[in-house]
């Protein structure tokens, strides 16, 4: 079997509702957020008044503030969330900057059984997000990561993907890893997983939290144990290309560690390798992104591509 399909309107609210307590299963919205008070507010209140405040389907709405400069903490508050910052949780471990840690510290600070994930910068959406990715979760053991994928208003074409995900994750995926091919929003950030697979996984702590959990969950389960919902509709705010320039570093560098590249081949680097350098061009745990903006003048930008051990070590 491959991965399984669904629609987010195949499960009715009342029968997740049943389920969840028949199965004693308890649910934590996750929302790892930087810089995004415009945003974050509604996510959180319209999740907590549909399913936590009217229904029980979600148990807790927790906000990981990653290493924000704006209000993205009191907004999240004042709108009912649980605020954790990222770089307080667990202050033996250390900390990253990154979305991949906020999501890892996550499993910290919250208790539920099933972890929903999403983006705080969505401004087209709507709560039935949240039930859509539970239900193959609810319903099918064999299951233990589910993706959201969604019609992107404006795109060229119907179920169009971002731009790292045609120009990165899809060539990446044709080339490396074809068992994810079925998926048809690889990168989105809307997903849900068991806590205990979870905890499993080693996950990168910048951008590639996606792509590093779909490639380890298929190559450990199979592709039964992953399924994708449509979720209708979802808007986002873009980044600049320049920036996905780093996301796409971090989407590369997991998916080549993962066919056993870590470092260029010597005769790529030019430099022998010293003891602190990777090859790439800077200490382990990062790459060196060298872009132009004019002229011959170059700008770098040291882009992490470190990955946390699986969390479960340290539950
Ligand atoms: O250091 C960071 C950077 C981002 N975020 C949050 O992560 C979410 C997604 O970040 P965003 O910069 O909006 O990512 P996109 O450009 O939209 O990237 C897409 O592709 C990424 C790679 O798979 C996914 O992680 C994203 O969820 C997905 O929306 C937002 O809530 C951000 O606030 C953090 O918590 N910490
Ligand atoms: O999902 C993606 O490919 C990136 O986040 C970029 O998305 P965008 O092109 O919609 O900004």
């Amino acid at each position: 079997m491959g991965i399984r399909a669904g629609h987010w309107d195949d499960w009715a609210l009342e029968g997740l509702l049943g389920q969840k307590v028949e199965t004693g299963q308890r649910v934590s919205l996750v929302v790892p957020a930087r810089n995004e008070a415009a945003t974050v507010g509604a996510v959180v209140s319209r999740v907590r008044e549909a399913l936590m405040d009217t229904v029980s389907l979600v148990d807790e709405v927790v906000v990981i503030d990653s290493d924000s400069d704006d209000d993205t903490y009191a907004v999240a508050e004042s709108a009912g969330a649980r605020v954790h910052r990222s770089a307080e949780i667990r202050p033996d471990l250390g900390t990253h900057p990154g979305k991949g840690e906020a999501m890892w510290k996550s499993l910290f600070v919250t208790s539920g059984d099933l972890v929903v994930f999403m983006d705080a910068d969505l401004h087209d959406w709507d709560t039935h997000f949240v039930p859509g990715l539970l239900g193959p979760l609810l319903h099918h053991p064999e299951v233990q990561l589910v993706k959201g994928f969604y019609d992107r208003p404006g795109a060229e074409g119907p179920l169009e993907g971002g731009r790292v995900t045609e120009l990165v994750a899809r060539p990446l995926i044709a080339l490396l890893f074809p068992s994810l091919a079925e998926l048809v929003q690889p990168l989105a950030g809307e997903w849900a997983v068991r806590r205990t697979w979870f905890a499993g996984l080693s996950v990168p702590t910048g951008y590639a939290v996606e792509l590093a959990a779909l490639v380890d969950t298929v190559r450990a389960a199979g592709p039964s144990a992953i399924a994708q919902v449509d979720l209708g509709v979802r808007a986002h705010r873009h980044q600049a290309l320049r920036d996905l320039g780093g996301m796409a570093t971090q989407i590369l560098a997991a998916a080549l560690r993962r066919s056993g590249v870590s470092a260029p081949h010597p005769e790529w680097s030019g430099d022998a390798a010293s003891d602190d350098q990777n090859g790439w061009g800077a200490a382990d745990g990062e790459a060196v992104l060298r872009q132009y903006l004019r002229g011959l003048e170059p700008v770098e930008r040291v882009v992490p591509t470190l990955e946390r051990p699986a969390a479960e070590a340290y539950l």
